[in-house]
């Protein structure tokens, strides 16, 4: 299992750089990040919330972990001009949700663990996710979209959280 980084870390801030070939070492980082989602009980993590810095994401959006998705140098277009309001969660910013407006469909491109490329076309949850998780590879994180005044109010919670975690 890999330590996730927590809000308002900046490293999360770091844009991932593509990968250049998929080797085992890649293959390597894809299960060592299924595993962590899984057991954070996530459906999606993106490289950067691990501290690693290549575009990688994997997805889960099934509800019995059962669909595994790969995501690597992923490309993703909006389908149509039609936004949707989802309450967001971020396995980076715990216990905090906020309304994020996105594109209802998007059309992705991407490679999977084989380094094979492939294309789908998403709606719904999986559509958010794709655009949540690409954003963390932007180093793009959900509160970015709410006001000051919101993300102020999430800045100092979490800030007084990590006080309690961290020795005094
Ligand atoms: O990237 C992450 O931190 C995992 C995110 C992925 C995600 C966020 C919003 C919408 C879709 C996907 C989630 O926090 S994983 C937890 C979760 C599970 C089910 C539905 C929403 C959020
Ligand atoms: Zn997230």
């Amino acid at each position: 299992k890999l330590p996730i980084l927590e809000f308002p870390d900046e490293r999360l801030r770091t844009k991932a750089a593509a990968v250049d070939s998929v080797d085992d070492e890649v293959r390597q980082l894809v299960d060592d990040m299924l595993e962590t989602m899984y057991d954070a009980s996530g459906i999606g993590l993106a490289a950067t919330q691990v501290d690693v810095h290549r575009r990688v994401i994997v997805m889960d959006v099934s509800d019995n972990q059962s669909r595994p998705l790969v995501l690597i140098n992923p490309e993703f277009t909006p389908l149509g001009t039609e936004r949707d309001l989802m309450s967001e969660g971020c396995l980076s910013i715990p216990e905090y949700y906020a309304e994020v407006p996105r594109a209802l469909r998007v059309h992705l491109k991407a490679l999977d663990r084989d380094g094979k490329p492939y294309e789908l076309e998403a709606d719904g949850l999986l559509a958010h996710c794709i655009q949540h998780e690409h954003d963390h590879l932007e180093g793009v994180l959900f509160v970015d979209y709410l006001s000051p005044l919101k993300r102020d109010r999430i800045l100092k919670k979490m800030q007084k959280r990590h006080k309690l975690t961290q020795p005094a």
